[in-house]
């Protein structure tokens, strides 16, 4: 029996002990409780689908995808993420070269350098898988060299804020749609 090509697809999955970033951050929970401030080693993972796998001229190499993620991680390592659009946000005056503000009540100071503010309302695995996806997807097609954009029908980027524990963020192209996982 013949498979229909619809139901066919080849799948480049990239997950190595070097693409991760380390981060400080509060999660912020409904009830206008937070989190002590705290870091995690995120581990990231991408997979990548084809709808068949390419011919030689077209194949897609493993550290093109890998250059795009790393520079997508770079970004937030060694970094405290802040959720701009947290509900429980306030920002404070603050001296040159400092960031300050409350968050549930509590008050921070930190050096700006060393903050990177998002524009989610909460810093969740959920909110990171898709912020690193969405910007994946820009870092690779800044590169129109080696990017073949209709030969690939979908991104997926996963992160694990500890081993067993985080989200993963589907961006489908096509008349497919974004879809978020939890785990
Ligand atoms: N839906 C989400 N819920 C939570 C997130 C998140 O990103 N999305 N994040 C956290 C925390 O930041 C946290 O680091 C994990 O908390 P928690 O599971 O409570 O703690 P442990 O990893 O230590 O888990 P144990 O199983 O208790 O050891 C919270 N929720």
């Amino acid at each position: 029996m013949t498979m229909p090509d619809r139901q066919r697809s080849c799948t480049l999955h990239i997950r190595k002990d070097a693409l991760k970033f380390s981060a400080a951050h509060m999660t912020v929970f409904p009830d206008g409780g937070k989190e002590n401030l705290h870091g995690h080693n995120y581990q990231v993972e991408l997979a990548v689908e084809l709808a068949e796998p390419p011919a030689l001229a077209h194949m897609l190499s493993y550290e093109v995808f890998k250059q795009a993620l790393r520079a997508a991680c770079n970004e937030w390592d060694e970094k405290v993420l802040i959720a701009a659009d947290n509900p429980w946000l306030e920002m404070l005056a603050a001296a040159d070269g400092e960031y300050a503000f409350r968050l549930c009540g509590k008050r921070y100071v930190l050096p700006t350098d060393e903050v990177v503010v998002l524009a989610v309302d909460n810093i969740t695995a959920e909110n990171l898988a898709r912020l690193l996806c969405e910007r994946f997807w820009e870092q690779l097609a800044r590169d129109h060299s080696i990017f073949w954009p209709e030969r690939i029908t979908a991104v997926s980027v996963r992160i694990d804020e500890s081993r067993g524990q985080g989200a993963t963020y589907r961006m489908g192209f096509g008349n497919r749609s974004s879809e978020i996982v939890s785990e």
